[in-house]
């Protein structure tokens, strides 16, 4: 697993529930830069959005630093433990406390959040030193966090996946989705009634332009261990067509989606109190250049979307440009196929505005401009129509549009729409509802059609605008993007889904470029391609294969487990680790039109392959990865033990089998070496803060076992059960429990 973003105090700045008189914060790692951006109060004073009073209220806070949020994550039930163990273990060791007369709020749950897996914590790094209480709980949230049960997220970043109403078993595009926070809160709801004995059939389909940021999708998500997740790495306004058969027909159709999230690419300025930068870049352009980039990922996000699915909207910008015009111009394309939904009664804690139905547009050189009309024909190129309120823009219900203001609940800044798609749009939406009769569609026709609607609306993109664009690369750690980390295979230009024709594009906009990166460096045309990418090809292995015939023997896999679902990366080093995905995602991976999906990852770790294994023994050891989904297809190799058997097993390095209780030292003997797993189930009465059953992969050599998680995950399981730090690997035999193939008792 990566290593995570280390967890940091931040100084005070308000609270949740209503702004603090802003203070302006010096030291404390909010660097001394100035806040203060003369080209941004004009032009949001010149939006009309806020009263002028409200309006110095709303800047002050921005110059004040974030609140720490974070997300408890995980399966749901592990969540729930977690959660328990914070509420009834450290946030009482919290209460009451007062450093340096200053009075500390324990941390919170945000109230909007459901289920209190949403939390707020404030505190400076001058009260995390001097206060032993702070520093526990600071502890246990890093070590939380390295092993990825918390996630640091912020606080508005966590409302487009709740929006979004993810639903077990469906399918869903997350168009613009590094590093990934948000597709962690799809994923999680794809999971969320997970059952045994059940394989989950959902599919997440994560996806980014920039591939190094794509890769940072499978480490955020990597503790979710899902099988049905894919990690893509396309333009998302060319995100291309996969063919997969439908229910109910034999024909091969474009998958379309039951939700979509575009969290797209912005100018970010409602980031201003964590992304201190932007005060210094933030100009009247940045919107401006991202627009038609914007609409044209939603309009291919609509496309891919099903009749009657759901597609969240999101930026982390105040801008109307980036936002209802975005919104506006995609619902006036649709003609009454897409509606805006009112989620008002969502999240009724979480306080929020309306969108508007009246903006305004300033040029680069700080002028209003009426109308598109208005503007003189050479100047036009640097303007789109639909930059402006249409006429008919009172149809549309734009109040219905959230925007998130930072100093309703001293968080920052957001977007948010949600938009459902209720009757046939595209060509290749009536290609899916002609299933339901007789009729007949030709596919190819309609495909192209799609296309056709992309190409016209770039047509009216603006050209020269995005020369000086400022581009959010992400909004939840703070990094930012790496214009270096695009790699040059990312290049598609052509307009629509792509195709592996090199079909010269239909007009070259310095906003319509490949990716958001792009955008900040418009370059002359190039030519169109699709570059494959340099990963490991996904070979599926045959169900009669001799390796899956060897672990399902040894482990006793019910012969009711997909054994066509298992597949290696490597033809040449065949068959050292086995992954496993859900036939969903099986189905995209074999799909015609695979070999055009730049797919970066998918797939958990199933089995891996051990050297030296003598006798009877199974050279294939079952990752943790996959253990709780494979587990109860499980018939062979499971061990119960009890409460004190788990304390010994977690605490303890090489915990010999004279120390389990009688009964089982038998069991344990006559196991043959290899990989084995043990569990146990918490009793009703059980003290410890879990709610569900636990299973640990271990390894049995001659006369002691060793667990097979790494350091952090047995510390936090130590901390987390027992409230202890557990024995440390010496160093002599460190190396050993990463080499089982040399493990001899730990000699
Ligand atoms: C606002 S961030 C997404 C944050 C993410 N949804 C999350 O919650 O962690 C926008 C992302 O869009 C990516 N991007 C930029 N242009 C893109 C494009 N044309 N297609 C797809 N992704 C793009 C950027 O690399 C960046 O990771």
């Amino acid at each position: 697993m990566g290593k995570r973003k280390a967890f940091k105090g931040k100084r005070k700045g308000g609270q949740e529930g209503g702004a603090r008189a802003p203070r302006q914060p010096s030291g404390g790692g909010f660097a001394d830069i100035v806040r203060d951006n003369q080209s941004f109060v004009d032009y949001y004073k010149g939006q009309n959005l806020l009263s002028e009073d409200e309006f110095s209220t709303f800047y002050d806070i921005l110059k004040t630093p974030l609140p720490t949020t974070f997300r408890i994550t995980g399966s749901r039930k592990s969540a729930l433990d977690l959660r328990d163990a914070m509420e009834s273990k450290y946030v009482p060791s919290l209460q009451g406390l007062v450093i340096d007369d200053v009075s500390i709020e324990p941390p919170k749950p945000l109230s909007w959040y459901p289920n209190d897996l949403g939390w707020f914590f404030k505190v400076s790094r001058k009260e995390l030193r001097k206060s032993e209480e702070v520093k526990k709980f600071h502890q246990f949230i890093v070590s939380e966090t390295e092993v990825g049960n918390i996630s640091r997220q912020e606080a508005v970043s966590m409302i487009p996946p709740l929006l979004l109403d993810v639903r077990p078993h469906q399918s869903v595009l997350d168009m613009c989705a590094a590093p990934g926070s948000k597709t962690g809160q799809i994923l999680e709801a794809i999971h969320a009634n997970d059952r045994q004995n059940e394989l989950p059939t959902g599919i997440v389909i994560a996806n980014d332009a920039d591939y190094k940021r794509a890769q940072m999708l499978v480490h955020q998500t990597k503790r979710l261990q899902s099988p049905c997740f894919l990690v893509m790495n396309h333009n998302a306004q060319h995100f291309p067509n996969i063919h997969v058969k439908h229910e109910g027909s034999e024909e091969m159709l474009p998958l379309k989606f039951d939700r979509v999230l575009c969290d797209v690419p912005c100018s970010g300025d409602g980031t201003f109190r964590k992304n201190e930068a932007i005060w210094k870049t933030w100009s009247v352009g940045d919107g401006l250049g991202l627009h038609t980039m914007q609409l044209l990922i939603l309009l291919r996000g609509i496309q891919l979307l099903k009749v009657g699915g759901r597609l969240v909207y999101s930026t982390c910008s105040f801008n109307p440009i980036e936002n209802e015009a975005v919104v506006a111009a995609l619902l006036q394309q649709s003609k009454g196929s897409v509606r805006l939904v009112d989620v008002s009664e969502n999240l009724p804690q979480l306080k929020r505005r309306q969108g508007v139905s009246h903006w305004r547009v300033m040029n680069k050189e700080k002028e209003w401009v009426e109308s598109f009309e208005s503007i003189p024909e050479r100047q036009r190129r640097r303007f789109s129509p639909t930059m402006f309120p249409p006429s008919d823009i009172d149809l549309y219900h734009m109040e219905r549009c959230l925007r998130i203001y930072p100093h309703d609940q001293d968080t920052g800044g957001f977007f948010v729409a949600v938009l459902e798609k209720t009757t046939p749009m595209t060509h290749t939406d009536k290609l899916s509802e002609a299933l339901k009769t007789t009729e007949r569609i030709d596919t190819a026709a309609a495909e192209q059609e799609d296309e056709q609607m992309l190409k016209q609306l770039s047509s009216i993109a603006p050209e020269d605008v995005a020369g000086d664009v400022h581009v959010r690369g992400e909004d939840t750690q703070d990094t930012p993007v790496d214009s270096a980390a695009t790699p040059s295979s990312v290049s598609a230009n052509e307009i629509g889904p792509e195709n592996d024709t090199a079909e010269p594009p239909a007009k070259r906009h310095s906003t319509d470029t490949s990716s958001a990166v792009e955008a900040k460096r418009p370059r002359k045309e190039k030519t169109p391609t699709v570059a494959p990418l340099k990963e490991e090809p996904f070979i599926f292995l045959k169900p009669e294969n001799s390796d899956i015939a060897d672990f399902s023997n040894f482990y006793g896999l019910d012969p009711k487990f997909p054994a066509t679902s298992f597949l290696v990366r490597s033809e040449i080093s065949k068959n050292r680790t086995i992954y496993y995905v859900s036939e969903a995602v099986k189905n995209v991976l074999s799909a015609p039109d695979a070999h055009r999906l730049r797919v970066v990852n998918t797939g958990i770790k199933a089995f891996v392959r051990q050297e030296n294994v003598q006798g009877e023994g199974s050279p294939w050891r079952v990752s943790s990865e996959s253990l709780s989904l494979l587990e109860p297809f499980m018939s062979k190799r499971k061990i119960i033990i009890d409460e004190d058997e788990l304390r010994l097993v977690v605490m303890e390095v090489f915990p010999k089998i004279e120390h389990f209780k009688a009964d089982r030292q038998q069991m344990l003997n006559e196991l043959v070496p290899g990989c084995a797993i043990f569990e146990f189930e918490p009793k009703p009465d059980s003290k410890l803060l879990l709610r569900q059953k636990l299973v640990l992969p271990v390894w049995k050599a001659r006369v002691s076992f060793n667990v097979l998680i790494n350091k952090q995950e047995r510390k936090s399981l130590a901390m987390r059960l027992f409230g202890e730090l557990p024995q440390d690997v010496p160093p002599n035999l460190q190396q050993l429990t990463h080499r089982l193939d040399k493990v001899q008792d730990g000699e």
